[in-house]
């Protein structure tokens, strides 16, 4: 099943050699656990233990394997952040996809030594969402040949890139271009930001820290200012877009093209948020097989919860997300890397559908996943809102992502413009110029679902569902849209009005996705015993994911009362099934103890003990009198007693 989750035998087989290796380093072990820290002695914790990997990472992985690189940076680093995770996760895939050759034979080999360290700023106080009303301008000065930054007032100040504070040097910096007066909108620089011997900010440039976050405190997501800061010309990142020293513009073979940093990390996080999610299920998931409380039979013993059919319903759904997620996101990255590659070449078609595709599906997954962990929080009654059991770390880092790389809403609205091209095509009979993702929309579909009917079709029924119900608001929302206008209103007007029922056409049509993806991937597998249990493990996820659904296939008369009442059953048949399998399904993520940080998610099952020994470690307990007991409530209490 590792080999499943991970992508092959090898890779499953690497995971554990490394995560055997690092047991065996304890240099790269946590020197106590996390949460006892202040945010200081993290920051300083894993600025330790990023100098050893900095020195030993070749002895423990191949560090141009990005796989190998993300299970290293888990297990040892965490997903509290560190000092350099922007500097891999966007600068170096900023540099790689938007700096010209020569530019990347300056700035890439130093970076990938670490000689440097990078962030991408592009987020300031005003503004994220709308890129064009970035305040950041860089005005090109002919006579120098260089471009100046500014920052004009204080909502232009960057604020929020990760790494930004305090750790970096260097960053990719998006601002307005501007040349003779004539605005260009948003493009990218390489800016140096500190003095690489002192490490002080450099004249003109005013940085810091933004302050303590809901989680992910490590990283030093920072603000900063330029005060008419000036570069080099040929720091403009010029793969796609160049400037010539007489100031003239070369633009790019897509508008977008600068954006692609963005759409590197969306196709990336989904298995990154798999991974979270799987981890807060595990942790639950072995929790729950230890808890005792309560019984079902009043003459048995007291039963370990999850054996109540709630906590199956809580928990296992989640699982079968979680597996979705997985499988849809390396599918997710083979897409992205086919386009980044053609991109490179200048081909640009495929930009527009992988845009369209990440921005659903970060969307959807993000929001599953925040749903899903918090689940499994609850799921761990009291324990679970103690930091022992790590959840409320997990929870806070995995929701960032519905927000950064683009708020969920406003990404939903993207993919929705496709999804309304792709409806416009249907209407005027040109279906035939549908492209894959969106074929489904131009075939008609049956009166009728034959779910309960057919009840071995190989889940071909489901996806028939999936795509009626998303075909149909996605027309209807469409057509809800097309009218307004016919009506004579403004067509940004328009699209306000019917958002949020676009947005609902762009959620179902990623669930169908990701439906499909968990699909056809269960139907690759050649290991019998692997295939029952993923099989399982997919009935629960589409049953569950249509009744979550059932209002759009209901209101047609698609699907009908009586076949809800056997997808409830399914669901419920399901989780039985599933039940003896539950602690496996999780534990063949394999992760270790050291990347889990939860006394309450331990391999060994040996909760109490530990959280007793936890607890002693508090801070809290060195002393058994408080100063602010000696100095504030023993003195209110002795002046009551007086
Ligand atoms: C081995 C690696 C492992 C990795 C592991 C990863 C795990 C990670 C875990 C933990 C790491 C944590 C790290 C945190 C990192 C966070 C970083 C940041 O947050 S960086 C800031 C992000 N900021 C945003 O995302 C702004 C969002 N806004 C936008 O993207 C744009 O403003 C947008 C798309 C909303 C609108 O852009 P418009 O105003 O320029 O364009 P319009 O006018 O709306 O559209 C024009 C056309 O361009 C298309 N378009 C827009 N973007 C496109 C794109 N990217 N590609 C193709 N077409 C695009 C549109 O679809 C539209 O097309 P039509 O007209 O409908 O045909
Ligand atoms: C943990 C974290 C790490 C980050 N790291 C980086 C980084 O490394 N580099 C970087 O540059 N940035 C970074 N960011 C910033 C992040 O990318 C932005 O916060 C994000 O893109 C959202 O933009 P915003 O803050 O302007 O939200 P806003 O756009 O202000 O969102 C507020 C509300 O307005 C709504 N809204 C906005 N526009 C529209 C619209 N057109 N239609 C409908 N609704 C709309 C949103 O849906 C939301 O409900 C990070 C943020 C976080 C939380």
């Amino acid at each position: 099943m590792a080999a499943q989750i991970w992508g092959s035998e090898k890779r499953a087989r690497r995971r554990r050699e490394i995560s055997a290796k690092i047991a065996q380093m304890p240099e790269l072990h946590d020197s106590k656990p996390l949460p006892f820290m202040t945010r200081e002695e993290k920051i300083m914790e894993s600025a330790r233990k990023l100098t050893i990997l900095t020195e030993k990472m070749g002895q423990i992985i191949d560090p141009t394997d990005p796989a190998e690189l993300y299970h290293l940076n888990n297990e040892v680093l965490g997903l509290e952040g560190n000092p350099m995770a922007l500097h891999g996760v966007m600068f170096i895939p900023a540099l790689s996809a938007q700096a010209s050759d020569e530019q990347q034979a300056k700035w890439l080999p130093r970076a990938l030594r670490r000689e440097i360290i990078g962030t991408y700023a592009q987020t300031e106080l005003g503004h994220g969402t709308n890129l064009q009303n970035l305040e950041t301008t860089a005005t090109y000065d002919l006579a120098t040949q260089e471009f100046v930054l500014h920052t004009p007032q204080i909502t232009a100040l960057k604020w929020w890139p990760g790494n930004l504070g305090k750790s970096s040097n260097y960053a990719v910096v998006v601002a307005h271009m501007i040349i003779k007066a004539k605005n260009y909108g948003p493009h990218p620089f390489m800016v140096q930001l500190r003095d690489e011997k002192t490490h002080e900010p450099l004249p003109g440039i005013t940085i810091g820290d933004i302050g303590p976050k809901m989680a992910y405190n490590i990283v030093d997501n920072g603000f900063l200012g330029f005060n008419k800061y000036r570069i080099p010309r040929t720091n403009l990142l010029m793969r796609h877009t160049k400037v010539e020293a007489d100031g003239t513009y070369i633009k790019p073979p897509h508008a977008k093209i600068n954006y692609s940093a963005m759409v590197h990390v969306r196709a990336y996080m989904l298995t990154g948020q798999a991974i979270m999610l799987a981890s807060a299920l595990n942790i639950a998931t072995r929790y729950s097989s230890v808890r005792r409380q309560g019984q079902i039979d009043k003459s048995q013993p007291e039963v370990k919860v999850l054996e109540y059919q709630t906590q199956q319903h809580r928990l296992f759904p989640s699982i079968a997300r979680a597996y979705a997620f997985q499988f849809a996101g390396a599918e997710t990255v083979k897409l992205y890397e086919h386009v980044l590659k053609e991109m490179k070449s200048g081909n640009v078609s495929l930009m527009a559908d992988l845009h369209a595709l990440t921005s659903g599906l970060k969307s959807v997954v993000t929001y599953q996943t925040g749903e899903g962990i918090e689940q499994a929080r609850m799921a761990c009654g009291g324990h679970g809102y103690s930091m022992a059991s790590y959840i409320s770390e997990i929870y806070g880092v995995a929701i960032g992502g519905c927000t950064y790389e683009g708020e969920n809403m406003v990404m939903l609205l993207q993919l929705a413009r496709y999804l309304v091209k792709s409806a416009a095509l249907v209407k005027s009979g040109q279906s035939s110029k549908l492209g894959p993702l969106v074929a489904y929309l131009g075939v008609k579909s049956e009166p009728t679902s034959l779910i309960d009917r057919i009840p071995n079709s190989g889940f071909t029924e489901y996806v028939k569902t999936f795509q009626h119900v998303s075909k149909r608001q996605t027309l209807k929302a469409a057509d809800m849209f097309f009218g307004l206008m016919e009506k004579g209103e403004k067509r940004e007007i328009a699209w306000n009005k019917c958002s949020v029922e676009l947005n609902r056409a762009s959620r179902l049509h990623t669930r169908l996705f990701i439906v499909e993806a968990f699909v056809r991937r269960v139907n690759e597998i050649a290991d019998i015993r692997i295939k029952e249990a993923l099989t399982d493990l997919l009935h629960l996820h589409v049953n569950y994911e249509l009744l979550d659904i059932a209002s759009y296939a209901l209101e047609d008369g698609f699907l009908s009362a009586s076949q809800l009442d056997y997808i409830r059953d399914q669901v419920y048949l399901y989780l039985g099934k599933i039940r003896p399998n539950a602690v496996s399904l999780l534990d063949s993520w394999e992760f270790s103890d050291i990347e889990l940080r939860s006394v309450l998610g331990r391999r060994d099952g040996n909760v109490y003990e530990n959280l007793f020994k936890w607890a002693k470690s508090s801070p809290l307990n060195k002393t058994d009198v408080l100063s602010s007991v000696t100095q504030y409530l023993k003195p209110m209490m002795e002046k009551a007693r007086l």
